[in-house]
């Protein structure tokens, strides 16, 4: 069942950090949709770069993968004989309910879920990696591991993809960034205490980096092309080929 998401709706006395739990993740779909601008037109951008960057006999991984919407859409563009999708989540609550969610479409591609710590896992042979708005929650100490270990097992012209929430070099641009899109969730019907209380249960898991320091970090790393192929106010997503 497809639910609203008004979970800072009423003042929350005792406000803690944001978690995927049972309760985001009932109400992911409308969430994300509602407060990510863009997220639909990445998330089919992810399946057309799948067509483009999957080799035969080779893994595609979605790192975070929530209830498999990116999972979904590089399956059924996968147009490679021998692929194996992995779609990994440390959230129960979210894999509980992908897992509900892929087995409603028809496909013969193979997807393994787990439920595990992407910072844990192996990544090996693979030509697609997606971080679609993940790699903000990893403890800015072990992103360039992480980064480090999806090039490690990524095949030389495979491709990453990193959707993330950007903070600006520039401060008055930061700001304008920021209140447009505020304003991009008013427009979707948030209410004043929905942003401000959900901006501060954010505060201390969200930790967005700047596009410079993406760049130069997946640059040190050794990705020979790194750009941004999208960006709508402080959200965006970038393309790193091996
Ligand atoms: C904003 S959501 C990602 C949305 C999803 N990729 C999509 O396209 O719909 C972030 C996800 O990352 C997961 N996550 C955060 N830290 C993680 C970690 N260390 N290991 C695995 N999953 C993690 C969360 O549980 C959550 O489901
Ligand atoms: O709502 C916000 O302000 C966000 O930053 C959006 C965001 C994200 O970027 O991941 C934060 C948490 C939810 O998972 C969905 C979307």
């Amino acid at each position: 069942m497809k639910e609203k998401d008004s979970i800072f709706a009423a003042p929350i006395e005792r406000l803690g950090d944001f978690c995927f739990d049972h309760q985001v993740a009932d109400v992911f779909p409308d969430m994300i949709k509602r407060s990510v601008p863009g997220y639909s037109n990445i998330i089919s951008a992810i399946g057309m770069m799948t067509a483009r960057f999957a080799r035969p006999d080779t893994q595609l991984y979605d790192l975070g993968c929530s209830l498999g919407a990116a999972t979904q859409e590089m399956r059924r563009n996968l147009n490679q004989p021998g692929c194996r999708i992995v779609a990994v989540d440390n959230s129960a609550a979210m894999i509980e309910r992908a897992r509900n969610h892929l087995a409603a479409f028809r496909s013969e591609v193979a997807v393994e879920l787990q439920e595990a710590d992407i910072c844990a896992i192996n990544i090996e042979n693979a030509s697609v990696v997606v971080l679609n708005f993940t790699l903000q929650f990893i403890a800015p100490d072990q992103r360039e591991a992480l980064l480090k270990k999806i090039y490690d097992g990524l095949n030389p012209g495979g491709v990453l993809i990193l959707s993330e929430k950007f903070i600006s070099e520039d401060d008055t641009i930061n700001e304008l960034l920021i209140d447009l899109h505020h304003d991009f969730k008013r427009a979707n019907g948030y209410s004043e205490l929905e942003i401000s209380q959900k901006r501060t249960a954010l505060e201390n898991v969200l930790r967005p980096d700047s596009p410079g320091l993406h760049k130069k970090r997946l640059k040190k790393i050794g990705f020979a092309h790194v750009d941004m192929w999208f960006q709508c106010f402080n959200f965006g997503s970038m393309v790193a080929v091996k």
